[in-house]
């Protein structure tokens, strides 16, 4: 089956339809292992735009070595290790005439904490880069490595673990369950990685409080708008405690002031727990908030 064609959260894949009705699904995503986020103390999230007692000098979700203000989490971003190295990337659709260049030669890299937003046109290939770094595409040419490990040379069981254990995605459609409650939908990857009952509850509990949602655990997503539905969705994707964590477009379906909420929560993750996020954004107003813009035209890339 084509990962293009599967819905998010590939912890639920072929167990649940994880597309609401009348959205497309193109992505899939396996994410089931689970760790502690801040050593299972993520702090709530405060609906201004940073985790609770972070921006006030707390430690909130800090993790080691990661600073906490804007100018201090730049600096750490930039000098800090690498998560991300993207070298000669190239994805090319059909052949002959037909051809399609998406990704042509892209090479960049990423630190940890850091926010990167990729903006370009509609079909300048973001959405290919961001599939072929989380390892849902593979590459015609060049070389991805996150956390170290080379997701272009890994095989389909390697693939799995790496998006089960280093690469959290988010997406427009949210790809929530259905029938499944908030505090269920993100307990689905640690269901799989077979936490024990009352290990997982706390962990979920946790997620929610930190995404701002802890009074909303037994509701499902229909009864959520739709930035509580993404913000679910980042707290699955955080379940696994991944290094890299990729959004494609993932304020597509919301209004400007809650998509700058939920872009707010994603800088808040990099800052405070120093995971790298990679988003695809066409909004202006949300690339001013990334630590680092890459743009994409016709696939080729240039960083401002
Ligand atoms: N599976 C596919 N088969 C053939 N061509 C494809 C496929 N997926 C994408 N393309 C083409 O590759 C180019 C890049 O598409 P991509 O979806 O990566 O762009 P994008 O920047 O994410 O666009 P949007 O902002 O509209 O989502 C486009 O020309 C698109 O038509």
């Amino acid at each position: 089956m084509s990962t293009w064609d599967e819905a998010a959260t590939g912890a639920a894949v072929g167990r649940f339809p994880v597309t609401p009705p009348g959205q497309p699904a193109r992505h899939r995503v396996e994410n089931s292992h689970a760790y502690p986020v801040n050593g299972g103390r993520p702090a709530p999230y405060d609906n201004q735009g940073e985790v609770a007692g972070q921006a006030r000098g707390g430690t909130g979700m800090d993790g080691p070595g990661v600073t906490v203000t804007g100018q201090a989490a730049r600096a750490t971003a930039a000098l800090g290790d690498e998560v991300v190295r993207v070298e000669g990337l190239s994805r090319t659709y059909g052949r002959g005439e037909r051809a399609v260049h998406a990704v042509r030669d892209v090479s960049f890299r990423g630190g940890r904490g850091e926010l990167i937003a990729v903006r370009g046109r509609s079909g300048a290939g973001k959405t290919t880069l961001l599939n072929l770094i989380g390892g849902l595409d593979r590459p015609n040419g060049g070389r991805v490595t996150v956390a170290g490990r080379d997701v272009t040379a890994a095989s389909e069981s390697e693939l799995l673990a790496l998006r089960r254990g280093t690469i959290g995605f988010i997406f427009q459609t949210f790809g929530l369950v259905p029938i499944l409650s908030a505090a269920e939908n993100v307990g689905v990857p640690l269901r799989l990685a077979r936490v024990p009952a009352a290990q997982r509850e706390e962990r979920v509990a946790m997620l929610l409080e930190m995404v701002g949602l802890g009074g909303h655990a037994a509701q499902r997503p229909y009864e959520l708008s739709g930035g509580q539905q993404q913000r679910v969705a980042v707290a699955r994707a955080l379940a696994n405690e991944p290094s890299l964590l990729i959004a494609d477009e993932p304020t597509g379906q919301l209004d400007s002031e809650t998509g700058r909420s939920i872009m707010d929560l994603l800088r808040a993750v990099a800052r405070g727990r120093g995971t790298t996020v990679l988003v695809a954004t066409h909004d202006p107003a949300l690339i001013e908030l990334a630590d680092r813009t890459l743009t994409l035209r016709d696939g080729r890339l240039t960083e401002s």
